[in-house]
């Protein structure tokens, strides 16, 4: 089976400057082509107890363009494997920040400590898209069929 056929169309992609402020340490990278998130590092050994959060550095500063915005997302095999989170997630990277990115932990575990070793993949960024909203005040909004419903207003599990 050639490979076209299990490699996803291109994902048209935007240029974003990096500068790796630990040059020992990789920039981020995706681990298939069409990945949506990149892999960041921890710079750092940290030793993160249960319930004990921890804000790693990850040695990369960004520029990205304008309209872009980077999101900080967990990476779910340590999420599922060690219960390893992120307290802000997703943290919110903007395009104007030019400071190194940082990643604030969690581990999730009731009872088994996790130990991070420098150059561990922690965390993934994910570059996307936004719209800047123009903020209109109005002393009515317009109706929807949903109304003021939240908070579980449709039910809940849905067994019956
Ligand atoms: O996971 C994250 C989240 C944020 N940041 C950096 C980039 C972002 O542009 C900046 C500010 O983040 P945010 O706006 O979420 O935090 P804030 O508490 O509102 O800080 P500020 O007052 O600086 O906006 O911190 C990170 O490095 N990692
Ligand atoms: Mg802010």
């Amino acid at each position: 089976m050639p490979d076209a056929d299990v490699t996803p169309d291109p994902t048209p992609d935007v240029e974003v400057l990096v500068q790796r402020l630990d040059p020992d340490l990789p920039a981020p990278a995706y681990a298939h082509p069409g990945d949506a998130g990149a892999d960041l590092v921890t710079t750092i050994d940290l030793t993160l107890q249960p319930g004990e959060r921890g804000l790693v550095p990850t040695g990369i500063a960004i520029a990205l363009p304008p309209g872009y915005v980077a999101l900080v997302h967990p990476r779910s095999g340590l999420a599922a494997r060690h219960g390893l989170s992120i307290v802000n997630t997703p943290g919110t990277v903007d395009a104007g920040y030019r400071g190194e990115i940082k990643v604030l932990l969690i581990n999730h575990d009731p009872a088994e400590p996790i130990e991070l070793r420098r150059g561990d993949r922690v965390a993934q960024l994910v570059v996307q898209r936004f719209e800047t909203a123009r903020f209109v005040e109005v002393e009515g909004l317009p109706d929807s069929v949903r109304g003021a419903g939240g908070y579980g207003s449709t039910g809940g599990f849905g067994r019956s």
